[in-house]
């Protein structure tokens, strides 16, 4: 029989929270209302100019997204508790919620300094804290209480010592979606999350630490705590749409509607559905691209010769040296060779009337003299003192001066210069520089020296050829060069599955981020065939140079202790400078079963089967080569697990995974051990492998 007194305990420690809990759902169903009717009122103004149609539109803009914000927040409130030694205590929950009446805030913001404590605190370093206490909610109710006193105390009535919410979490099901580990935010994570540093941070660590989660709370996080940041916007960048779409709910669920949430390849808008070979987009991969865009382009910017232009009647030349001046001083002015071209025609204008002025003065002086010479008067005087004698005006000046904005405002206007200036420094399209350097065997010679010959005729492409996803970043180099940085940057980057990317595509991130505040997060044995740098010091060099601040996370909160021995061999062959992560969970062993390649699809289905009944609910996936995917899902795979592609698998999980294959895994693609390794730590709970046995 177990003792009555903790049960007692327990129902009025939940009993109390729930009062309390309910109390809060109150006040946010209020706000939410306020909100609307604020909202509803401001749409209802009349707006009497357009300006002020603006500010009405503004205003309800906003009071949508703090709607958003309020309703976002709604799942699991408020999920923790700290009381102080003091006596106080203070309720953490998903947004912060404040009554003018009340001292202190009746739920603290997770974010806010106040609640430091509720994820630093330990029995060694207790920070003030006597107790830190979990709830936890379904619906809008709490269903269970968990304490831990941390000042040495022994219990007393009012705690409820308990599970750890931690192995609660992690031991749940899997949904398909991941969900925010705001009320389990281990200290390591929690001392990342809340940096106050505000340049690049990287964080590396085996499959399962948590980098996601890490990498979403501090996204979260800026946007709360560094408003500069949070008015330029935070970014996050994931691998592909299928894990984008996985971590989609997290930040909404922290009350972040308004965080952009892409891919590389959705970054620029250009639409492409094609994914080229790997040594092909391994090269447009490497940085020597953006130098051979930048050679080629400036090859468009009048690189020699002199400038002629008639002007009525008359022809004018600038010299080759002065129309080098206007290109370099063009060049320095803008960033971008159209606009730039405005600021060389701009100056060659200026140069060309320059000439005419003087040409006019020289030869209206040779004119003067030669009749001075002729006649021995002053022609200059006499020609002025006739007019004033005729206009009684005042002395106009000398007779040779030219009306030089007129002149200049024509010039601009003047189709003929126009064409003059297309032909030293041709308007562009940003494809058009792209395809002019792949579309040509001589021009990727000489803006591509290092290439060897086998590997320039790889870049090679016909001018009709549709884009593919390794010309994403080309593309958007080339919108740089050609029109200059992109108008829509961001206060604070978050990359993940950061080791994926190429060279081209860091520059292409970092273009966007003015500041260079970062939070990058990855795993090199991870990293997949096309990803260009070994290390973070390779990929960030070109960027920020050694000023990046490195954590380690060494606990995986995924993939069980079994697992990660079972692939600890594969680890040690891809990355034998990793060190080994630690779980925190140990389950059943992984199994291997083998089959008959004619029988891969039924044991595939027989594997399924067999752990859907034994563990309903539970949340499978199928892990396979690229080239499997169309049969499994002819074969109706679909109906019994997720299908994903080992190109894909990065970031993903499930309770139970089925690995088809790895062979073929292996084999499909360059590196492919490293596909493999992430299809094997995918599982929270079971993993399987199906080999297949040839013949
Ligand atoms: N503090 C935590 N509380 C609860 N769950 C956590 C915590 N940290 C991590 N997890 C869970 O552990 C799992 C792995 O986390 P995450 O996906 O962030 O790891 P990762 O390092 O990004 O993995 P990968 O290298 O495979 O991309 C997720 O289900 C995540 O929700």
């Amino acid at each position: 029989m177990p003792p009555a007194l903790p049960k007692v305990q327990a129902v009025s420690a939940l009993e109390l929270e729930r009062d309390y809990v309910s109390s809060l759902y109150a006040l946010l169903a209020e706000r939410i209302s306020e909100a609307r009717a604020h909202r509803a009122s401001v749409l209802k103004t009349p707006a009497d100019s357009a300006r002020e149609a603006y500010e009405r539109e503004f205003a309800a803009e906003r009071l949508a997204k703090e709607i958003g914000r309020l309703e976002g927040a709604e799942q699991g409130l408020v999920f923790g508790r700290i009381d102080r030694t003091d006596g106080t205590a203070l309720r953490i929950g998903r947004i912060g919620l404040h009554t003018e009446e009340a001292d202190l805030p009746l739920l603290v913001d997770w974010r806010a300094d106040a609640a430091r404590p509720f994820y630093e605190a330990t029995p060694v370093h207790p920070m003030d804290l006597r107790r830190r206490r979990h709830l936890r909610l379904e619906d809008r109710t709490v269903v269970s209480v968990s304490d831990e006193l941390l000042d040495g105390t022994a219990p007393t009535d009012e705690d409820v010592v308990g599970d750890g919410p931690l192995t609660e979490a992690l031991s749940a099901r899997r949904t398909g979606r991941m969900h925010a580990a705001v009320a389990t935010l281990q200290a390591e994570q929690d001392e990342i999350v809340r940096s106050a540093h505000r340049g690049v941070t990287v964080v590396q660590g085996g499959p399962g630490t948590g980098k996601t989660v890490v990498a979403l709370h501090r996204a979260a996080y800026v946007l709360y705590a560094f408003p500069r940041a949070a008015e330029q916007g935070v970014l996050v960048v994931g691998p592909n749409s299928r894990f984008i779409d996985y971590i989609s709910q997290v930040l909404p669920s922290l009350g972040e509607n308004d965080v952009v949430l892409t891919t590389c390849r959705e970054l620029t808008g250009v639409s492409v559905d094609t994914v080229g070979p790997f040594d092909t987009a391994r090269l447009k991969g490497s940085s020597g691209l953006a130098d051979a865009l930048a050679g080629l382009l400036r090859v468009h910017q009048a690189p020699a010769g002199d400038f002629t232009v008639r002007v009525g009647r008359e022809l004018v030349h600038l010299s080759g040296e002065e129309v080098a001046m206007a290109r370099d001083a063009a060049v320095a002015a803008v960033a971008g060779h159209n606009p730039a071209r405005q600021v060389f025609k701009d100056l060659l204008v200026d140069a060309v009337t320059d000439t005419m002025q003087r040409d006019m003065g020289d030869l209206l002086e040779q004119i003067d003299a030669d009749a001075e010479r002729m006649t021995g008067l002053d022609l200059d005087r006499f020609t002025g003192a006739a007019q004033r004698r005729v206009e009684g005006a005042a002395d106009p000046g000398p007779a040779h001066e030219l009306d030089l904005d007129a002149l200049r405002a024509g010039l601009l206007d003047d189709a003929g210069v126009d064409a003059a200036v297309e032909t030293l420094w041709p308007r562009l399209l940003p494809g058009d520089l792209v395809k002019a350097l792949l579309t040509n065997a001589d021009a990727l010679a000489e803006h591509l020296p290092r290439l060897t010959a086998q590997e320039r005729p790889l870049l090679l492409r016909g001018p009709d050829d549709p884009w593919t996803d390794a010309d994403v970043p080309l593309l958007d180099e080339a919108a740089s060069l050609v029109d200059g940085p992109p108008e829509r940057t961001y206060g604070h980057v978050v990359v993940d599955e950061a080791q994926e990317l190429t060279a081209m595509q860091w520059r292409m991130i970092v273009r966007r981020c003015p500041s260079r505040a970062m939070t990058l997060v990855g795993d090199f044995a991870q990293a997949g065939p096309v990803a260009t740098a070994r290390d973070w010091k390779e990929a960030l060099s070109p960027h920020v140079g050694a000023r990046f601040k490195l954590h380690n996370l060494t606990v995986s909160y995924r993939t069980t202790q079994e697992i990660l021995e079972s692939v600890r061999d594969l680890l040690t062959r891809i990355d034998p400078d990793q060190k080994p992560t630690r779980s925190l969970r140990s389950g059943e062993s992984p199994r291997t079963v083998t089959t008959h390649p004619d029988e891969l699809v039924t044991a595939v289905v027989r594997e399924l089967r067999a752990q859907s009944t034994a563990h309903p609910g539970e949340l499978l996936g199928v892990v396979c080569a690229d080239t499997r995917v169309g049969e499994l899902t002819a074969q109706g795979i679909a109906d019994h697990a997720r299908i994903v592609p080992a190109s894909e698998a990065r970031g993903l999980e499930f309770d139970g995974v089925v690995v088809v294959n790895p062979e073929e895994i292996i084999t499909t693609r360059p590196g492919g051990e490293r596909d493999l390794y992430v299809a094997l730590t995918r599982a929270t709970k079971r993993l399987c492998t199906i080999t297949v046995q040839p013949g």
